[in-house]
């Protein structure tokens, strides 16, 4: 995991009972989370769950509805955050008649202080890109190489992806992780990335964010997330949950035939019974979490907002993390 790449005491998002209504539906309700500074963050939910709409929100191309969302600090897409912020929407917004080469000069001259020329060609070239090439006539898949070229190359302090990796082949999202691996471990990038593909996480993620229905449900570390689960895996054959799950909250329970599969957060003592209990991987955590989208919030203590240096307290359901997760958090 990119540890090292951690800034402790800088956030990077706050939201405090954000809420953002699209006509006369919410897209997000009361969602409150901290994400400190440089970690490399997983957004993800279903369809619909309101990603897009917080990545717009923080990128300052939507207000909130209310409640807050500072970026860096600073409210979202004001003058001072501007320009520490790079923001990839799903549609990769590119002049189709600008060829590559016109595409990276516009970035270095909208970005005459930070602009990194090398970062930039290296990833153009790497994908085999002509930089005479005009971008209307690039397939998907380069379009997204080039805006990512352009995102990166701006040396943004925050990168917020909207399912950035959706149309890219294999060896382009690897060179692509790459890419954003280095930036996060050379000069600690927050990166906010939202992806379907759970595999596709696992491994460049240290931070999670799982929204469902317009809400946080997750916030965290992976690490601590992970560690404050349990799978139990066992037979029971009579309806209902064992009753020894009473002491402990219960994420989802799964049957097949005469074996029970649990989810579960343990209130620290262990379970009875004869149940095989191994720690969840991210896609069995994520999966259980997105079938039960009723299942108790939990945000480990980096993740809750603060106001002035104050934990604000959980506006989510307060985590039950035990002593493995409730070490030295950012300020
Ligand atoms: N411009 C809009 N006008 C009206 N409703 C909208 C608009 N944009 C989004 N919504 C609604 O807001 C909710 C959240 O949408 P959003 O695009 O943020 O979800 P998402 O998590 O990014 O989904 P996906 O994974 O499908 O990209 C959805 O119910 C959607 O229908």
């Amino acid at each position: 995991m990119t540890d090292f790449t951690f800034r402790p005491g800088h956030t990077a998002l706050e939201a405090v009972g954000l809420g953002m209504k699209h006509r006369r539906a919410w897209a997000l309700r009361d969602c409150s989370f901290r994400l400190p500074a440089g970690r490399v963050c997983a957004l993800v939910g279903p369809n619909g769950a309101g990603k897009t709409t917080l990545l717009s929100l923080a990128a300052g191309l939507r207000r909130p509805t209310e409640g807050s969302l500072t970026v860096l600090g600073r409210r979202p897409g004001g003058a001072e955050v501007r320009p520490r912020v790079a923001y990839l929407s799903q549609d990769k917004p590119l002049y189709a008649r600008f060829t590559i080469a016109d595409t990276l000069r516009m970035g270095r001259e909208l970005n005459p202080a930070s602009w990194d020329r090398a970062t930039a060609e290296r990833l153009v070239d790497e994908g085999g890109l002509s930089p005479g090439a005009r971008v209307g006539d690039l397939s998907g898949g380069q379009r997204t190489r080039v805006a990512l070229a352009l995102a990166l190359g701006k040396r943004p302090e925050l990168l917020l992806l909207d399912e950035p990796m959706a149309d890219l082949d294999p060896l382009s999202r690897h060179q692509m992780t790459t890419a954003l691996m280095t930036a996060a471990a050379e000069r600690a990038v927050t990166v906010v990335m939202s992806s379907h593909i759970l595999a596709e996480l696992d491994g460049i993620c240290d931070y999670l964010l799982l929204v469902a229905d317009g809400k946080v449900r997750l916030a965290g570390e992976v690490e601590d997330l992970l560690a404050a689960h349990t799978l139990l895996v066992g037979r029971h054959e009579q309806p209902g949950a064992p009753r020894e799950f009473a002491a402990h909250t219960v994420v989802e329970t799964r049957r097949t035939g005469r074996q029970l599969t649990a989810l579960i957060r343990p209130d620290g003592r262990p379970v009875r019974g004869g149940w095989q209990a191994s720690e969840p991987t991210l896609e069995e955590l994520l999966l259980a979490h997105l079938r039960a989208p009723d299942a108790p919030p939990l945000l480990t203590p980096s993740a809750e907002p603060r106001v002035e240096g104050k934990a604000v307290g959980a506006s989510v359901g307060r985590s039950r993390l035990g002593p493995a997760a409730s070490g030295p958090y950012g300020v």
